[in-house]
């Protein structure tokens, strides 16, 4: 089924009028509220619809918007079913509200209300089990901050700066490695958790939002139901993702700017992701936001609802467009509803896909078409060629053809089931029943009158393994079925281990790819970020940064080609008005009429700025604005400051002197008072010194720089060892370095203390 996204309006907030509301909510074909109207924004009698599995107006309350779209799901979680619950939409838009709420009980959000319904549900079954069913819950929290995973069940000390790894796990879930699990058994309990935990968040304020989220918040919350025969766990995470931010607007700067381009990114990931899933492309780009791929949108079995809120004003119109034409997108991806197998208690069941491959478990790199009817065809095309089995998937190299057939075998009754009639009785289509795997493993299908593997047998064997394993992946199905006879257990052990250490290399590979991809598209994400800005000298260093990772994209090439024109006529244009502020000077001192002098400097600078052309070149491509980057003009604070107004005194200076900076402790380096640029001749001694430093990347000598404690060394050094063939070139490269609690003033401290 796809993924049921539904749009709720927030009410207006004190500071907003009635007369600039833009959308409107209307009735579907079937008579339900379905329908969000919001005109065009720039033909005012234009509307356009998009049409939802539900719309909610402002003034639905918490406890509607629960009832209709978050109780459903609880049902299936305790059927075995795991829920994805996530809200979605500009800052300021009511995520953090529709997800937590406020503290009344009215107020409360759908996640209180969510496990205030499990307790309720866990107590009622309990109890109708006369003792023989418990449950238990518990709970993980965490937030994903600058692309760094942090525990918010931890106390902030504990926390290190590159964040906890997340890791592929059994059934191509995505996990946080060494996340705290903590159980909670009453609501009481939880909410004490949960508040200390929101304390933790890292939420600061914006002019669009006082209290903005700036990570995005993930809570799953688990539940085990255990008989005496078998136990069943399912989560639900209910995610509040951070608001895309339009920086024009919220007045960020500094660490804000930084934290904004990260929650842009990853939403722009998102975007993409979603994008490539509509348009069935084969390569989702999953890894390139550790959000995206903890989310796995369209990959994630069970259900997924989507909140998309919406605030209700015009100062949010293209923001709002945007949300929708995302939300519009999304609702098209189809996830597979498949409940989570119980674990039998008793005599040891067959070995599943996931624990005979040694814990490898690759995400499919592919979406599938038809999610839910995948075993169906893949039965079909079975049966129809013997030969040729089911293809679920595709990768970079499936050179073998997989030998996989796919068998669906009927789950034995358990009581934890729900039955026939409550899968006719739910709203949602019956579930797929997940097949059991045989019990086989793939190492016994090899020849057994073989006994020495040769390289090349060990080569086949592991790319058949691999295929294998994404088809399995992919179909949530297991290894082939066909029971080959015993071999020797040593040779097995022996390939085992080689064919594991063959997976390791090849899922490194993989990520290693992917990885340079993520970098690449980065340093792209960050180019756009400074065109928009007007720092159009630090946009064409990182398209330079990006180009090696897309080899050959003539785009690029273009625009790399175009923006350097562009820099170069402006400094043509630059070196102009510095000869007429020259000629004027001149004047002054021959005492001619100096009234246009610097005026005219810094004008032409402004209007540069106002016209970036190649910012407009950018609009075809994909963005998570879609159409917002059509309005071009920044507000005054973020583009480059014009040039400070001469005075006299420097102006009759000797033009060779470099006059002395008040506003920077290292007059070498800024020499007008700006971050280094790309007009500016190469690093002065100092910088280039520190340069060295983090280039070495030698931990005593980071240790030994100025203002720089042990952590704080270590951090960088981290920082740096992450991508060990960087090099840094300059100032801008040094500041460029995205190191918790060191920010410009930090490096600054550390150059000053640069012997030379
Ligand atoms: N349904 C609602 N009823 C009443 N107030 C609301 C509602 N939705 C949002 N608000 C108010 O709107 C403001 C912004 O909401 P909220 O902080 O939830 O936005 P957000 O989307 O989470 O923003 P960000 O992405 O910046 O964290 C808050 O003051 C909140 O109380």
């Amino acid at each position: 089924m796809s993924v049921r996204v539904v749009a709720r309006v927030r009410p207006l907030l004190k500071a907003e009028a009635e007369k600039d509301q833009i959308l409107s909510i209307h009735e579907g074909s079937n008579g339900k509220a379905q329908i969000v109207k919001i005109p065009n924004p720039k033909i005012q009698s234009e509307e356009y619809s998009f049409n939802f599995a539900a719309a909610y107006n402002a003034s639905c309350s918490q406890q509607e918007l629960f009832d209709a779209e978050v109780a459903p799901t609880i049902k299936h979680l305790f059927q075995g079913f795991d829920v994805t619950l996530f809200a979605y939409g500009v800052t300021g838009s009511g995520k953090t509200h529709t997800m937590r709420g406020g503290k009344s009980l009215g107020d409360r959000g759908m996640i209180p209300r969510m496990l205030s319904n499990i307790y309720r549900k866990s107590k009622a079954l309990e109890k109708a089990s006369n003792g023989e069913t418990t449950i238990d819950v518990t709970m993980s929290y965490y937030e994903i901050y600058t692309d760094r995973v942090f525990d918010l069940l931890e106390p902030l000390e504990k926390r290190t700066p590159t964040g906890l790894p997340i890791r592929e796990a059994e059934g191509g879930k995505t996990v946080v490695a060494g996340l705290s699990e903590v159980a909670c058994s009453n609501l009481k309990d939880f909410e004490v958790l949960y508040d200390k935990a929101n304390a933790n968040r890292s939420v600061g304020s914006t002019k669009l939002n006082a209290e903005s989220s700036r990570s995005h918040a993930i809570l799953c919350v688990k539940v085990t139901i255990s008989t005496a025969s078998e136990t069943r766990a399912s989560t639900i995470s209910a995610i509040d993702l951070a608001g895309s931010e339009d920086n024009r607007r919220t007045g960020n700067v500094k660490e804000r700017l930084v934290e904004s381009a990260s929650i842009n990114k990853s939403l722009f990931v998102l975007a993409q992701c979603v994008e490539a899933i509509s348009k069935k492309q084969n390569r989702i780009p999953y890894r390139e936001s550790k959000m995206t791929r903890i989310l796995s949108l369209g990959q994630n079995n069970g259900l997924t609802v989507m909140i998309l809120n919406l605030p209700p004003t015009k100062a949010f119109h293209l923001d709002t467009l945007s949300s929708l034409n995302f939300a519009n997108r999304t609702k098209k991806i189809e996830v597979r509803e498949i409940e989570n197998e119980p674990i039998f208690k008793g005599p040891p069941r067959p070995p599943t896909a996931a624990t005979t491959n040694g814990g490898m478990a690759r995400q499919p790199l592919r979406p599938l078409n038809n999610a839910a009817n995948v075993n169906i065809l893949a039965n079909r095309e079975a049966k129809a060629d013997k030969e040729k089995p089911a293809k679920l998937f595709s990768v970079y190299a499936d050179k073998s053809k997989s030998t996989t057939t796919t068998r669906a075998i009927p789950q034995k009754s358990s009581p934890l089931k729900r039955s026939a009639a409550d899968a006719l009785a739910s709203s949602r289509p019956a579930k797929q029943s997940r097949p059991t795997p045989s019990n086989s493993s793939f190492l016994r299908k090899g020849p057994p009158e073989t006994t020495t593997i040769t390289k090349a047998t060990l080569e086949s064997l592991v790319e058949k393994k691999v295929a294998e394993i994404l088809a399995a992946r992919e179909a949530n199905d297991a290894p082939p079925s066909a029971v080959p006879q015993q071999t020797d257990t040593e040779r097995e052990q022996a390939i085992s281990a080689e064919v594991q250490a063959r997976l390791d290399s090849i899922e490194k590979r993989l990520e290693g790819q992917e990885g340079e991809r993520a970098e690449g598209l980065s340093y792209l994400f960050m180019a756009k970020q400074h065109q928009a800005r007007g720092e159009d000298g630090h946009a064409l260093k990182m398209y330079e940064l990006a180009q090696p990772f897309f080899p050959g994209n003539g785009k690029l090439e273009r625009k790399i080609e175009k923006l350097r024109a562009k820099i170069l006529s402006s400094r043509r244009r630059e070196k102009q008005t510095t000869l007429e502020d020259d000629d004027a000077e001149q004047s002054r001192g021959t005492g001619q009429d100096d009234s246009d002098g610097p005026r005219t400097k810094g004008r032409s600078r402004g209007q540069r700025m106002d016209v970036d052309e190649s910012y407009q070149a950018d609009q075809n491509e994909a963005s998570y604005h879609d159409g917002q980057e059509q309005e071009i003009g920044y507000s005054d604070d973020e583009l480059p400051r014009p040039r400070k107004k001469t005075s006299r005194k420097a102006l009759n200076r000797p033009k060779s002197r470099i006059a002395p900076r008040t506003d920077s402790p290292d007059p070498l380096v800024d020499r007008d008072g700006q971050e280094a640029d790309q007009s500016m001749p190469g690093p002065t001694p100092r910088t280039q010194h520190l340069i060295d430093i983090l280039n070495s990347r030698s931990v005593s000598k980071l240790k030994a720089l100025n203002g720089l404690g042990v952590k704080k060394a270590e951090a960088i050094l981290q920082h740096l060892q992450e991508d060990d063939d960087m090099q840094l070139a300059n100032w801008h490269d040094v500041l460029s370095l995205d190191v918790r609690g060191i920010g410009k003033r930090s490096w600054e401290v550390m150059r000053e203390g640069v012997l030379v």
